[in-house]
Protein backbone atom coordinates (compact mmCIF):
# COMPACT_ATOMS: atom_id res chain seq x y z
CA UNK A 1 0.00 0.00 0.00
CA UNK A 2 1.16 3.56 -0.67
CA UNK A 3 0.36 4.76 2.81
CA UNK A 4 3.74 4.40 4.52
CA UNK A 5 3.94 8.00 5.77
CA UNK A 6 0.60 8.01 7.53
CA UNK A 7 -0.09 7.65 11.24
CA UNK A 8 -0.63 4.22 12.77
CA UNK A 9 -4.36 4.83 13.28
CA UNK A 10 -4.95 5.89 9.71
CA UNK A 11 -2.96 2.99 8.30
CA UNK A 12 -4.87 0.60 10.54
CA UNK A 13 -8.19 1.87 9.21
CA UNK A 14 -6.95 1.87 5.61
CA UNK A 15 -5.76 -1.70 5.99
CA UNK A 16 -9.20 -2.74 7.22
CA UNK A 17 -10.70 -1.02 4.19
CA UNK A 18 -8.33 -2.40 1.56
CA UNK A 19 -7.73 -5.81 3.10
CA UNK A 20 -4.61 -7.68 2.11
CA UNK A 21 -4.67 -7.31 -1.65
CA UNK A 22 -4.86 -3.49 -1.87
CA UNK A 23 -8.12 -3.73 -3.78
CA UNK A 24 -11.34 -2.00 -2.78
CA UNK A 25 -14.95 -2.81 -3.63
CA UNK A 26 -17.31 -0.15 -2.35
CA UNK A 27 -21.07 -0.33 -2.68
CA UNK A 28 -22.28 3.27 -2.86
CA UNK A 29 -25.63 3.88 -1.19
CA UNK A 30 -25.47 7.67 -0.98
CA UNK A 31 -28.07 8.25 -3.68
CA UNK A 32 -31.32 8.88 -1.72
CA UNK A 33 -30.48 12.50 -0.85
CA UNK A 34 -29.68 13.26 -4.50
CA UNK A 35 -32.43 11.26 -6.13
CA UNK A 36 -35.12 10.44 -3.56
CA UNK A 37 -36.29 6.96 -2.56
CA UNK A 38 -34.57 4.96 -5.27
CA UNK A 39 -33.24 2.29 -2.89
CA UNK A 40 -36.45 0.42 -2.26
CA UNK A 41 -35.73 -3.28 -2.46
CA UNK A 42 -36.32 -4.23 1.17
CA UNK A 43 -34.65 -1.01 2.35
CA UNK A 44 -31.08 -0.22 3.35
CA UNK A 45 -30.96 -2.78 6.15
CA UNK A 46 -31.43 -5.82 3.95
CA UNK A 47 -29.32 -4.35 1.15
CA UNK A 48 -26.35 -3.80 3.46
CA UNK A 49 -26.85 -7.33 4.82
CA UNK A 50 -26.77 -8.75 1.27
CA UNK A 51 -23.66 -6.88 0.13
CA UNK A 52 -21.83 -7.51 3.41
CA UNK A 53 -22.50 -11.23 3.10
CA UNK A 54 -21.25 -11.29 -0.49
CA UNK A 55 -17.80 -9.79 -0.40
CA UNK A 56 -18.16 -6.00 -0.65
CA UNK A 57 -15.46 -4.23 1.38
CA UNK A 58 -17.35 -1.08 2.32
CA UNK A 59 -20.60 0.81 1.93
CA UNK A 60 -20.99 4.58 1.56
CA UNK A 61 -23.96 5.91 3.50
CA UNK A 62 -25.36 9.13 4.87
CA UNK A 63 -25.83 9.30 8.62
CA UNK A 64 -29.63 8.95 8.77
CA UNK A 65 -29.60 5.70 6.82
CA UNK A 66 -27.58 4.09 9.60
CA UNK A 67 -30.73 3.92 11.72
CA UNK A 68 -32.11 1.30 9.36
CA UNK A 69 -29.09 -0.96 9.72
CA UNK A 70 -28.16 -3.44 12.42
CA UNK A 71 -24.64 -2.48 13.64
CA UNK A 72 -23.79 -6.21 13.61
CA UNK A 73 -23.67 -6.00 9.79
CA UNK A 74 -20.46 -4.01 10.09
CA UNK A 75 -18.48 -6.93 11.44
CA UNK A 76 -17.88 -7.93 7.80
CA UNK A 77 -17.82 -4.60 6.02
CA UNK A 78 -16.45 -1.09 6.54
CA UNK A 79 -18.58 2.01 6.88
CA UNK A 80 -17.67 5.11 4.88
CA UNK A 81 -19.80 8.01 6.06
CA UNK A 82 -20.60 10.41 3.23
CA UNK A 83 -20.32 14.02 4.33
CA UNK A 84 -21.58 15.75 1.16
CA UNK A 85 -25.04 16.29 -0.28
CA UNK A 86 -27.14 18.05 -2.90
CA UNK A 87 -30.40 17.15 -4.61
CA UNK A 88 -31.36 16.68 -8.23
CA UNK A 89 -34.01 19.38 -7.65
CA UNK A 90 -31.52 22.09 -6.64
CA UNK A 91 -30.92 25.07 -8.95
CA UNK A 92 -27.42 23.60 -9.28
CA UNK A 93 -27.27 19.87 -8.39
CA UNK A 94 -23.49 20.00 -8.93
CA UNK A 95 -23.12 22.31 -5.93
CA UNK A 96 -22.28 19.86 -3.12
CA UNK A 97 -22.02 21.00 0.50
CA UNK A 98 -21.21 19.32 3.80
CA UNK A 99 -23.98 17.86 5.94
CA UNK A 100 -21.82 15.85 8.39
CA UNK A 101 -18.29 16.03 9.80
CA UNK A 102 -15.33 13.87 10.73
CA UNK A 103 -15.91 13.78 14.49
CA UNK A 104 -19.56 13.02 13.86
CA UNK A 105 -18.48 10.14 11.61
CA UNK A 106 -16.31 8.79 14.41
CA UNK A 107 -19.27 8.99 16.79
CA UNK A 108 -21.21 6.79 14.36
CA UNK A 109 -18.37 4.27 14.31
CA UNK A 110 -17.35 5.01 10.71
CA UNK A 111 -14.07 3.61 9.34
CA UNK A 112 -13.62 6.40 6.79
CA UNK A 113 -15.35 9.48 5.38
CA UNK A 114 -16.06 10.64 1.84
CA UNK A 115 -16.44 14.11 0.35
CA UNK A 116 -17.75 14.96 -3.12
CA UNK A 117 -16.18 17.69 -5.30
CA UNK A 118 -17.39 18.52 -8.80
CA UNK A 119 -14.36 19.78 -10.71
CA UNK A 120 -15.50 22.57 -13.02
CA UNK A 121 -18.82 23.25 -11.28
CA UNK A 122 -19.94 26.79 -10.55
CA UNK A 123 -19.50 26.11 -6.81
CA UNK A 124 -16.15 24.38 -7.18
CA UNK A 125 -14.43 26.86 -4.85
CA UNK A 126 -16.57 25.99 -1.80
CA UNK A 127 -16.31 22.25 -2.48
CA UNK A 128 -12.53 22.35 -2.72
CA UNK A 129 -12.34 24.44 0.45
CA UNK A 130 -14.59 21.87 2.20
CA UNK A 131 -12.34 19.04 1.05
CA UNK A 132 -9.31 20.89 2.43
CA UNK A 133 -11.00 21.40 5.82
CA UNK A 134 -12.17 17.78 6.02
CA UNK A 135 -8.67 16.62 5.08
CA UNK A 136 -7.24 18.56 8.02
CA UNK A 137 -9.72 16.92 10.40
CA UNK A 138 -9.01 13.48 8.92
CA UNK A 139 -5.36 14.11 9.64
CA UNK A 140 -6.13 15.11 13.21
CA UNK A 141 -8.38 12.10 13.88
CA UNK A 142 -6.53 9.52 11.73
CA UNK A 143 -9.55 8.90 9.55
CA UNK A 144 -9.13 7.72 5.94
CA UNK A 145 -10.51 10.16 3.37
CA UNK A 146 -12.16 9.10 0.13
CA UNK A 147 -12.56 12.02 -2.27
CA UNK A 148 -15.23 11.60 -4.95
CA UNK A 149 -14.00 14.03 -7.59
CA UNK A 150 -15.79 14.15 -10.92
CA UNK A 151 -15.41 16.50 -13.87
CA UNK A 152 -18.91 18.03 -13.85
CA UNK A 153 -19.99 21.56 -14.66
CA UNK A 154 -21.01 24.06 -17.30
CA UNK A 155 -17.77 23.82 -19.27
CA UNK A 156 -17.38 20.04 -18.96
CA UNK A 157 -18.60 18.46 -22.18
CA UNK A 158 -16.87 15.09 -21.71
CA UNK A 159 -16.61 13.91 -18.07
CA UNK A 160 -14.45 11.01 -19.27
CA UNK A 161 -11.85 13.30 -20.88
CA UNK A 162 -8.56 11.73 -19.71
CA UNK A 163 -7.03 15.12 -18.93
CA UNK A 164 -9.96 16.07 -16.75
CA UNK A 165 -9.99 12.71 -14.99
CA UNK A 166 -6.25 13.04 -14.33
CA UNK A 167 -6.89 16.53 -12.98
CA UNK A 168 -9.64 15.21 -10.67
CA UNK A 169 -7.28 12.57 -9.28
CA UNK A 170 -4.50 15.10 -8.77
CA UNK A 171 -6.85 17.48 -6.96
CA UNK A 172 -7.85 14.73 -4.53
CA UNK A 173 -4.25 13.68 -3.90
CA UNK A 174 -2.99 17.24 -3.45
CA UNK A 175 -5.60 17.89 -0.79
CA UNK A 176 -4.65 14.81 1.18
CA UNK A 177 -7.23 12.20 0.17
CA UNK A 178 -6.17 8.57 0.64
CA UNK A 179 -8.32 7.25 -2.19
CA UNK A 180 -10.04 8.97 -5.09
CA UNK A 181 -13.23 7.85 -6.77
CA UNK A 182 -13.73 9.34 -10.20
CA UNK A 183 -15.12 8.77 -13.67
CA UNK A 184 -13.80 6.15 -16.04
CA UNK A 185 -11.70 7.82 -18.73
CA UNK A 186 -13.04 6.69 -22.10
CA UNK A 187 -10.86 3.78 -23.14
CA UNK A 188 -8.80 1.23 -21.18
CA UNK A 189 -5.61 2.74 -22.66
CA UNK A 190 -6.60 6.27 -21.60
CA UNK A 191 -7.55 5.06 -18.13
CA UNK A 192 -4.30 3.10 -17.80
CA UNK A 193 -2.31 6.27 -18.58
CA UNK A 194 -4.30 8.25 -16.05
CA UNK A 195 -3.85 5.61 -13.33
CA UNK A 196 -0.11 5.34 -13.99
CA UNK A 197 0.24 9.04 -13.16
CA UNK A 198 -1.77 8.81 -9.93
CA UNK A 199 -0.10 9.07 -6.54
CA UNK A 200 -3.04 7.57 -4.62
CA UNK A 201 -5.27 4.56 -5.34
CA UNK A 202 -7.99 5.24 -7.90
CA UNK A 203 -11.40 3.62 -7.89
CA UNK A 204 -14.04 4.24 -10.54
CA UNK A 205 -17.74 4.90 -10.15
CA UNK A 206 -20.20 2.32 -11.39
CA UNK A 207 -21.83 4.73 -13.80
CA UNK A 208 -25.17 4.51 -15.57
CA UNK A 209 -27.43 1.53 -15.11
CA UNK A 210 -26.52 -1.29 -17.47
CA UNK A 211 -29.32 -3.47 -18.70
CA UNK A 212 -27.68 -6.83 -18.05
CA UNK A 213 -25.25 -8.43 -15.62
CA UNK A 214 -22.61 -9.29 -18.29
CA UNK A 215 -22.32 -5.57 -19.12
CA UNK A 216 -21.65 -4.72 -15.47
CA UNK A 217 -19.04 -7.45 -15.13
CA UNK A 218 -17.36 -6.46 -18.42
CA UNK A 219 -17.10 -2.86 -17.19
CA UNK A 220 -15.49 -3.97 -13.92
CA UNK A 221 -13.03 -6.25 -15.73
CA UNK A 222 -12.12 -3.49 -18.16
CA UNK A 223 -11.59 -0.98 -15.35
CA UNK A 224 -9.43 -3.42 -13.37
CA UNK A 225 -7.44 -4.16 -16.52
CA UNK A 226 -6.57 -0.48 -16.70
CA UNK A 227 -4.98 -0.65 -13.25
CA UNK A 228 -7.61 0.87 -10.98
CA UNK A 229 -7.70 -0.38 -7.39
CA UNK A 230 -11.40 -1.11 -7.45
CA UNK A 231 -14.87 0.23 -8.04
CA UNK A 232 -17.56 2.08 -6.14
CA UNK A 233 -20.80 0.81 -7.57
CA UNK A 234 -24.27 2.01 -6.67
CA UNK A 235 -27.22 1.77 -9.05
CA UNK A 236 -25.98 -1.30 -10.88
CA UNK A 237 -25.92 -3.17 -7.58
CA UNK A 238 -28.94 -1.89 -5.68
CA UNK A 239 -31.21 -1.90 -8.74
CA UNK A 240 -30.12 -5.39 -9.80
CA UNK A 241 -32.63 -8.22 -9.71
CA UNK A 242 -30.43 -9.93 -7.10
CA UNK A 243 -28.01 -7.44 -5.47
CA UNK A 244 -26.35 -10.13 -3.32
CA UNK A 245 -25.48 -12.38 -6.27
CA UNK A 246 -24.18 -9.50 -8.37
CA UNK A 247 -22.12 -8.24 -5.42
CA UNK A 248 -20.50 -11.68 -5.16
CA UNK A 249 -19.67 -11.74 -8.87
CA UNK A 250 -18.13 -8.27 -8.78
CA UNK A 251 -16.25 -9.10 -5.55
CA UNK A 252 -14.82 -12.22 -7.23
CA UNK A 253 -13.42 -10.05 -10.03
CA UNK A 254 -11.97 -7.47 -7.65
CA UNK A 255 -10.56 -10.05 -5.25
CA UNK A 256 -9.75 -13.05 -7.49
CA UNK A 257 -7.69 -14.65 -4.73
CA UNK A 258 -10.45 -14.27 -2.16
CA UNK A 259 -9.10 -13.48 1.27
CA UNK A 260 -5.49 -13.19 0.09
CA UNK A 261 -2.59 -13.58 2.48
CA UNK A 262 -0.90 -10.33 3.54
CA UNK A 263 1.80 -9.22 1.09
CA UNK A 264 4.20 -8.55 3.95
CA UNK A 265 3.18 -11.14 6.52
CA UNK A 266 4.87 -10.18 9.79
CA UNK A 267 7.14 -12.92 11.21
CA UNK A 268 6.07 -13.72 14.76
CA UNK A 269 8.86 -13.04 17.22
CA UNK A 270 9.92 -16.44 18.62
CA UNK A 271 9.63 -15.19 22.17
CA UNK A 272 6.37 -13.32 21.64
CA UNK A 273 4.47 -15.75 23.84
CA UNK A 274 7.17 -16.20 26.47
CA UNK A 275 6.38 -14.84 29.92
CA UNK A 276 7.73 -11.30 30.26
CA UNK A 277 9.90 -10.36 33.27
CA UNK A 278 8.11 -8.24 35.83
CA UNK A 279 10.07 -5.06 36.37
CA UNK A 280 10.36 -3.05 39.57
O1 LIG B 1 -20.05 5.95 -5.89
C1 LIG B 1 -21.08 6.20 -6.46
C2 LIG B 1 -22.02 7.26 -6.00
O2 LIG B 1 -21.48 7.91 -4.90
C3 LIG B 1 -21.36 5.41 -7.67
O3 LIG B 1 -22.71 5.29 -7.88
P1 LIG B 1 -23.19 4.71 -9.27
O4 LIG B 1 -22.56 3.38 -9.46
O5 LIG B 1 -24.68 4.63 -9.13
O6 LIG B 1 -22.72 5.66 -10.33
N1 LIG C 1 -22.14 11.16 -5.07
C1 LIG C 1 -23.27 10.95 -5.89
C2 LIG C 1 -24.47 10.78 -5.07
C3 LIG C 1 -25.26 9.73 -5.61
O1 LIG C 1 -26.07 9.93 -6.47
C4 LIG C 1 -23.50 12.01 -6.93
O2 LIG C 1 -24.08 13.05 -6.67
O3 LIG C 1 -23.11 11.75 -8.05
Amino acid sequence: MMFANLSFGRRLRLRRLFGNDDRLFVVALDHPISDGPIITRGGLGSLVAAVAANGADAVVLHKGGLRQIDPARFSDISLILHLSASTAQAPDPDAKYLVSGVQEALRYGADAVSVHVNLGSAQEQEQIADLGRVSDLCDRWNVPLLAMVYPRGPKVTNPGDPQLVAHAITLAAELGADVVKTSYAGTPADMADVVKGASIPVIVAGGPRRSAVPGVLAYVEEALGSGVSGVAMGRNIFQAADPGTLTRRVADLIHPDGDAAPREAPALHPTARSPQPVLG
